[in-house]
């Protein structure tokens, strides 16, 4: 039986069992197996599936976006109207068969966009080009989901299951567990607070099943068997997920109205350029980028030129960014802006800048 089939087998078995407390042990140990087999299908081991030109862009800039989405949802039109770049769209299915990658600049900041072949349901496990896709969503700082707004309906959800299923996990944090393997001593269990989906004897006996034998757990919020199986495999990518509603051109304000209502959705028109602007600013916002500047003494700021950073950053990853050694020469730095109580003010290398702050680095002397 090859992997496919296996995954189907389970997949019935898991939808033919009844979902309560005395299958939930049996149900854990299914999920286990469905996800190491996704994962020999995604990463096969020694020979490498066949490769599919066209689909290896280098990243440039300070982050990249992928454009995901269904075929024909108008993805091709957004990437040239956004970027200036040119890529094929008409009104067939699967116009676009590679990746193009265009460039935004908004704020300083170099976004890497790339358009995408479309989509369908299947792709995860090879369908069309869309194990390449979504390989290539995997490497993105942010997915931006174009959806038809004409074609209500779950097309929203088939997408988030594909991704699921390769691994990605959208809008959501890392779960916080502390997991590592050990040379020796058996399992250790350990958690912080009441479980209600996971025991020590379901844990062990998961690990037994990835023939882990000798490992730290320690478990600190009460967390699925799902989000511990992520954490045991290691290999999720949790990344941001912007959804946008596109040709609202054919839809009914009220039907704008309601789909605008959403969590992390933007609806617009390519076709009557409506809203695509606002589109950009939320990227930015969701990409979680800052834009500081830095200042020689006795000197203006360059406005003009700037550093694009995450946010988060401390003042260790300015000096950084401007230079390797830097960091080796820092006596204090001078921020003005709103992080700090008053302008300017002295901060050490871990001061967390934000955005729009002004930053001057004083050097030892000698
Ligand atoms: N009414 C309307 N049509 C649009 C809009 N945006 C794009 N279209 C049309 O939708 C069709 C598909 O657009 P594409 O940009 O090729 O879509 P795509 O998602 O790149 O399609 P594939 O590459 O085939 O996956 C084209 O005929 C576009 O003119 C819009 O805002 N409103
Ligand atoms: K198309
Ligand atoms: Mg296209």
């Amino acid at each position: 039986m090859g992997i496919l089939e296996k995954i189907a087998e389970i997949e019935k078995e898991v939808a033919r069992t009844q979902k309560n407390k005395a299958t939930e042990y049996h149900l854990g140990l299914l999920k286990a197996k469905l996800a190491k087999y996704r994962v020999m299908l995604l990463e096969p081991t020694g020979k490498a599936g066949p490769k599919v030109q066209g689909f290896e862009v280098v990243r440039s800039g300070d982050a990249r976006v992928a454009l995901i989405g269904f075929p024909s949802v108008g993805k091709s039109t957004f990437l040239s109207k956004a970027t200036g770049t040119k890529s094929e769209a008409a009104n067939y299915e699967f116009t676009t068969l590679t990746c193009i990658p265009g460039k935004i600049n908004y704020n300083g900041a170099d976004i890497q966009l790339l358009d995408l072949p479309g989509i369908i349901e299947g792709a995860s496990s090879g369908k069309g080009r869309g194990r390449q896709v979504i390989s290539v969503a995997k490497t993105a700082d942010l997915i931006l989901m174009m959806l038809d707004a004409t074609k209500a309906g779950n097309q929203r959800h088939l997408l988030e299951k594909e991704l699921e299923a390769v691994g990605i996990r959208i809008n959501c944090e890392k779960p916080n567990i502390y997991f590592k393997v050990k040379k020796g001593g058996g399992i250790s269990f350990n958690s912080t607070l009441k479980l209600t989906h996971l025991s020590e004897k379901l844990v062990q006996q998961l690990l037994k099943d990835y023939k882990i034998h000798n490992a730290e757990v320690l478990i600190r919020e009460d967390c699925t068997v799902d989000d511990f199986i992520d954490v045991v495999l290691g290999n999720r990518k949790y990344i941001r997920c912007l959804y946008c509603y596109n040709k609202i051109d054919q839809i009914s304000i009220e039907e704008v109205d309601k789909i605008a209502r959403q969590p992390n959705t933007v609806v617009i028109s390519c076709e009557n350029d409506l809203n695509i602007d606002y589109l950009i600013s939320q990227i930015w916002k969701y990409l979680n980028l800052i834009r500081v500047y830095t200042k020689k003494k006795g000197e203006f700021p360059d406005f003009e030129g700037g550093l694009i950073l995450k946010n988060g950053t401390t003042v260790a990853g300015v000096c950084e960014s401007i230079h390797k050694t830097l960091k080796d020469e820092f006596q204090f730095a001078l921020v003005w802006g709103t992080s700090t109580k008053h302008s300017p003010q002295r901060a050490g290398l871990s001061h967390k800048v934000e955005d729009e702050d002004v930053i001057q680095i004083v050097k030892k002397k000698g």
